[in-house]
């Protein structure tokens, strides 16, 4: 029995049940398991002949659960695919941006992830905008690429930049830029300049560690957020090349946020660091200085609160356009990961195409997988924009 993995245990439970149309809670199953000492079929059994009622989902002691399962129950719960590499690449500023932009965010539509997003736990709201036909000229591509920012799921057309956010991406726009500017070291693959042509919008309770997916922002991308609201920390750790990995342990970086700064994610950071907006037992609560009335909503006046909203700004490359990321059997655009463990100096840097799609369907996707080949695939040049690049992907209608 020990040696059958939970995950499957618990799906095979699942699916001698559907015929009963029970939906158990994960909870109840393993319960049962527990019960039938791990007999896929004896479980079923005790679930059916449970009648829907709270005995269900009574629990046992939680020492069952530790001295049996959850190492296991634990490892799927795993926030990152990768184990914990070193460099400077982030900086935190306060903005000049004002705080009139979180009252622009108040107004967003937004998305509540359902279930338990498999690879980060991030309990958050989220929401994504596009700036309005930015992306390149006449097509509309940007706007569907932006349609998968929900964990690979095809939704409705992103909003557009409201005229607050507009106005803030300008000034987060010419502070990055300033800031690229000033750093020594490019990296070939980087771009020297950037551009938002899109926005997401989370309003945060924590994010766990992970590195923002480079599919239509190419290796080494500038990210900027912006924090408003409840201080909260921004965690970066490293992750260790295996080569490495006995020589020298990671490095975790802890920078808070307060309201109203912004930290810059500069190229390399995506490849070498994760991230996190760790879970708090206890925040500072912030205290506006002046109402959050914004039209059509409820007046929260200028009470403290625990709230924060973060913006991040992305600069979709042409290079990258929708059109040209490669699909997998499942239809849906693939997505684009370094190989954070296998990376020494920028030569060497691989990035894969996956399937993106088992976010949406309990991690069952195809097994589409391929090393991107820029050369091939007629991505680049790289180490800048031009100056006619910019002045079109500053295009705006
Ligand atoms: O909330 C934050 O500051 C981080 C958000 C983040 O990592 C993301 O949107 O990818
Ligand atoms: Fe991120």
């Amino acid at each position: 029995m020990e040696s059958e993995d939970t995950e499957t245990l618990i799906a095979l439970v699942a699916s001698l049940l559907l015929q009963s149309q029970q939906t158990p809670s994960q909870d109840a199953i393993i319960d049962a398991l527990i019960q039938a000492n791990g007999d896929a079929t004896i479980a079923a059994n005790i679930l059916l002949s449970l009648a829907p009622a709270p005995q269900q989902t009574k629990k046992r002691k939680s020492t069952d659960l530790e001295s049996w399962l959850k190492p296991k129950y634990k490892a799927r719960r795993k926030t990152v695919q990768d184990e914990p590499v070193a460099s400077t690449s982030a900086t935190t500023s306060k903005t000049t941006a004002s705080d009139s932009k979180a009252n622009a965010s108040r107004s967003c539509p937004f998305y509540r992830p359902n279930g338990r997003p498999p690879v980060v736990e991030s309990p958050h709201l989220t929401s994504f905008f596009a700036r309005s036909t930015d992306g390149f000229g006449d097509d509309e591509a940007w706007q569907e690429a932006a349609q998968y920012w929900y964990n690979g799921r095809m939704t409705d057309p992103p909003a557009k930049f409201p005229p607050e956010m507009e106005e803030a991406c300008k000034i987060v726009e010419i502070f990055v830029n300033e800031e690229i500017a000033k750093r020594e070291k490019l990296f070939k693959l980087e771009w020297t300049g950037s551009k938002s042509d899109s926005l997401s919008w989370r309003a945060n309770e924590s994010v766990g560690f992970h590195s923002d997916q480079l599919t239509y922002l190419g290796p080494y991308p500038t990210i900027a957020s912006l924090s408003l609201g409840t201080r909260r920390t921004f965690s970066l750790r490293e992750v260790v090349p295996t080569d490495q990995a006995g020589v020298r342990s990671a490095q975790t970086f802890n920078i808070p946020l307060p309201h109203n700064s912004l930290i810059i994610m500069h190229a390399s950071c995506q490849e070498r660091f994760k991230h996190s907006i760790p879970p708090q037992s206890a925040v500072d609560l912030f205290r506006p200085t002046h109402s959050r009335l914004h039209q059509g909503h409820h007046d929260t006046g200028a009470e403290p609160s625990s709230y924060r909203v973060n913006i991040t700004f992305r600069f979709y490359r042409p290079d990258f356009r929708p059109a040209s990321i490669p699909r997998c059997q499942c239809g849906v655009p693939a997505i684009l990961r370094p190989d954070m463990k296998n990376r020494n100096d920028e030569e060497t840097d691989r990035y894969w195409w996956t399937c993106y799609a088992g976010a949406q369907n309990e991690g069952k996707g195809c097994n589409f997988w391929k090393v991107m080949d820029m050369k091939e695939e007629g991505r680049g040049p790289y180490g800048g924009i031009t100056e006619s690049t910019v002045s079109q992907a500053g295009t705006e209608n």
